[in-house]
């Protein structure tokens, strides 16, 4: 008899079932074959150790606002490489010299690779900058540029009556509020913020501006960045939610961006008005020492020969150079005066030094500072106590690599856990206490220096993403400390503590701001105008 159409159809139905079910199986033994020889027969090694996390959010609930605190915490536990999830993005941090040596050396080449935040793209034109750029052609570039034509010996030796003036500019301020509570690090702020402006604008622009407040302005652009870029934006641990732009992070920080875009808009409108010449290409002849940077930097846009830039770059250096420059180096001088201010016998020394160097009917001028060893020795304590940036600029390998006997893939996020190393007992004696003394040996293995080749100490990073910055930032802070410890005794208000509790951020600062009280130092009152 002939199969009617219902039983036909009932056959292939239960034929498809079977089907489905042979699909399910194969892809069930397979996924737990993969995953079996993954652990036991593949030769790639597995992730690093960490704590499993609860799935979706991974580690975030965990965690506490002072990262660098419980990251170590973690360190103790899981050793010096642990991975965690926060949302879907894989982290790992790097807490022991070795394997900092490893990454910021062997395999620099790969981990060189930034994966910039919402904020940080946003700030940066989109990864225009030094600070953001992906490790290629491009970066290396900009790079150049900024290390060899704006920070170049020359050009930092021509801008040194720039920094001479308003740090005296800020020992007269101080003067002027003798008996009263002063803020450390916002005097040191805006002391760097207004040498930041006159090398970046031109004195000329700064003082015969009709843009008299072009400080007031920046430093406004510059705060509203820096607090959007502090504040936790989820879409950055979910990748996938970062289209929605779900709390604004970066509508807020394209519209401070605009403020910047005015600040440039009208600065170069008056330096064209001023020297109409300036804007026509470069012809790469520029001579280092005699402009600002401003200049140098228009005539490198568009230059036909050497490196050139544009101008969306050309604003994304300066923002570099404002954001990388401010925050950090004002909260290592108020760092750095708050253990002076503590220890009593360190501060004995440095005024020792600062009056046998420098004299007391005599100022601090930038030509002092390589002769005060000890203060030297005094920041390089207070880097390793107090690092500003204690996982440095976050790292992304371009490539999947193996980091001390782990997998590390591609992609992840980077953070080489400074603070941790520079603290371990493992390297340093008596590592949470304050003792100058120990960098002022500086001979054979033991060099100590910022450039990073000493994997217990890069405070300022190491490898090809090390700080561009550190000749500016060592001169801009050892100047204005030096001076406001030479030109005044200081002391705390009555009932007052000194506290050393710190605050996670873009720059880690003090949790409470030191604030103190100057009297006059100096007997010659004219050493204060
Ligand atoms: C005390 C002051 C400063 C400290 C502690 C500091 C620290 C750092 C650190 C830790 C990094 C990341 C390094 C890494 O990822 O390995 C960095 C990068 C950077 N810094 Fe600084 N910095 C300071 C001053 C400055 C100044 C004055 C400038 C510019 C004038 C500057 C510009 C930059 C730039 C552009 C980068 C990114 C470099 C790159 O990715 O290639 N910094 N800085």
């Amino acid at each position: 008899m002939a199969p009617n159409i219902i039983d036909l159809l009932w056959e292939q139905a239960i034929d498809k079932k079977q089907e489905l079910a042979f699909a399910g199986l194969v892809l069930i033994v397979t996924t737990l074959a993969i995953s079996w020889f993954n652990q036991n027969v593949s030769s790639s090694p597995p992730l690093p150790p960490g704590p499993i996390g609860l799935p979706l959010v991974g580690s975030f609930p965990f965690l506490g606002p002072n990262l660098h605190h419980v990251f170590t915490d973690m360190a103790n536990r899981y050793g010096p490489i642990f991975k965690l999830y926060l949302g879907s993005k894989l982290h790992v941090v790097v807490n022991s010299a070795e394997l900092a040596k490893v990454v910021t050396g062997e395999q620099d080449e790969s981990f060189a690779n930034r994966d910039p935040h919402t904020a940080g793209l946003a700030a940066s034109y989109n990864a225009s900058d030094v600070a953001w750029a992906p490790n290629n052609a491009n970066w290396r570039n900009l790079r150049k540029v900024l290390v060899q034509e704006v920070l170049s010996r020359v050009n930092l030796e021509a801008s040194q009556s720039y920094r001479r003036h308003e740090v005296r500019k800020t020992v007269k301020t101080v003067y002027d509020n003798l008996g009263t509570t002063v803020d450390i690090n916002e005097i040191s702020f805006s002391t760097v913020l207004r040498v930041l402006t006159n090398i970046v604008w031109g004195k000329g622009l700064v003082q015969g501006s009709k843009f008299t407040n072009l400080n007031d302005e920046i430093r406004k652009v510059v705060s509203g960045v820096v607090e959007i870029a502090e504040g936790l934006n989820i879409s950055d641990f979910f990748p996938a939610l970062a289209p929605f732009d779900l709390q604004g992070v970066k509508r807020k920080m394209d519209d401070q961006m605009k403020g910047f875009d005015r600040i440039f808009e009208k600065t170069i409108e008056e330096r064209t008005l001023q020297n109409p010449g300036v804007l026509k290409s470069g012809n790469g002849e520029h001579q280092q020492g005699k402009k600002d940077l401003l200049q140098i930097l228009l005539e490198l846009k568009d230059q036909s020969t050497g490196p050139s830039i544009t101008m969306t770059q050309l604003k994304a250096i300066v923002v570099d150079m404002y954001l990388g420059g401010t925050d950090a180096t004002s909260a290592m001088v108020e760092w750095a005066m708050t253990e002076i201010l503590r220890n009593k016998s360190v501060m004995k020394k440095v005024q020792d030094e600062l009056a046998e160097t420098v004299g007391l009917n005599n100022i601090v001028e930038e030509s002092h500072l390589p002769q005060l060893k000890y203060l030297d020795a005094v920041f390089k304590e207070t880097f390793r106590l107090h690092p500003p940036l204690p996982f440095l600029l976050p790292r992304a390998p371009n490539k999947t690599c193996i980091v001390g006997g782990y997998t590390v893939p591609k992609g992840s996020t980077i953070f080489l856990n400074v603070w941790a190393i520079q603290r371990d007992p493992k390297y340093w004696e008596k590592p949470s206490e304050f003792i100058p003394e120990r960098f002022l040996n500086n001979e054979g293995l033991e060099k100590w220096d910022y450039s990073g080749t000493n994997p217990k100490f890069f405070p300022f990073g190491s490898g090809r993403r090390r700080c561009p910055g550190i000749p500016l930032g060592e001169k801009m802070m050892m100047h204005i400390l030096a001076s406001l410890l030479h030109s005044f005794d200081w002391s705390l208000p009555e009932g007052e503590e000194y506290d050393l509790s710190d605050k996670f951020g873009i720059a880690m600062k003090k949790r409470k701001p030191l604030m103190v009280i100057p009297s006059k130092r100096l007997r010659d009152e004219n050493l204060y105008k």
